[in-house]
């Protein structure tokens, strides 16, 4: 057994050929502990979205490794990875991809019933609740806000319990005390539950809730700060932010 969730290993992503090839990620070596919460920052372009991707599983690197507790990512099939996301990992993105033509119940149990499990009313309603939306199990995405499609987006996302959970921007779009909210719940998946929360945001009060923020500049890993405070991120990331690429 390993205590390490996800461990990327020189993790190289390049774009385009010739004189438009991009250097998203270059070298990157990150282990993400099980049941911490870690926030990546890193001014636009500095290959934050994409890491997340590689670590996910979604894009494949264009060397190096990555890993999920014992298994090598980057060896198994598309058959194989899609399993793996499935059974394992779920994502919110700051797009919340709910289908349009299913209530917020339905959009939840999609998980499921993809990886052929019948959910549970009672676990759908559970987690519906968790993140505030108990009244809202039959409306429909365009009967929403964009808050509260956020959160059906992340309860889509809990109702595998999955070990591993990813978010781009996931209180991007939410107001400060829906975002405290989400952001307490994440706080709790990683403190009671043993998940591993990896959290991609611009904002540096969302980082706060993190353990560690890890910070990303032109590709690679440019230092992190363990529990440290809002004031102290964003001074971080204004610096990095003044540096030109
Ligand atoms: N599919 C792609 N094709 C070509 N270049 C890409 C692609 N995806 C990302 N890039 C480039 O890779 C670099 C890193 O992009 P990425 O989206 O990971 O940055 P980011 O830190 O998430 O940025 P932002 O904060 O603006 O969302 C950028 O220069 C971007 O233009």
């Amino acid at each position: 057994m390993t205590d390490t969730a996800i461990e990327l290993r020189s993790v190289s992503r390049r774009f385009g050929s010739g004189d438009n090839a991009v250097t998203a990620l270059d070298e990157v070596s990150l282990a993400f502990p099980k049941g911490t919460f870690t926030a990546v920052m890193g001014p636009s372009g500095s290959g934050k979205s994409t890491l997340l991707q590689c670590a996910a599983g979604l894009d494949r690197p264009t060397s190096g490794s990555v890993a999920m507790g014992g298994t090598e990512m980057t060896r198994l099939s598309e058959t194989q990875l899609t399993l793996l996301r499935r059974e394992r990992i779920g994502f919110v993105f700051q797009a919340f991809n709910l289908l349009p033509s299913l209530t917020a119940e339905q959009n939840v149990a999609l998980p499921l019933r993809l990886a052929g499990r019948r959910p549970s009313k009672a676990r759908v309603r559970e987690v519906l609740g968790q993140v505030g939306l108990g009244n809202r199990a039959r409306h429909r995405p365009s009967e929403m806000s964009g808050g509260q499609q956020q959160r059906v987006a992340l309860a889509r996302a809990l109702i595998t319990r999955p070990e591993v959970l990813f978010g781009d921007e996931p209180t991007g779009a939410l107001d400060s005390r829906t975002g405290r909210q989400v952001l307490a719940l994440l706080r709790g998946m990683a403190d009671r539950e043993g998940q591993t929360i990896i959290m991609v945001t611009h904002d540096p009060v969302a980082a706060s809730s993190a353990d560690r923020v890890v910070f990303l500049f032109d590709g690679r890993v440019n230092g992190e700060l363990i529990g440290a405070g809002a004031d102290d991120i964003a001074a971080r990331l204004t610096k990095l932010e003044a540096v030109p690429c």
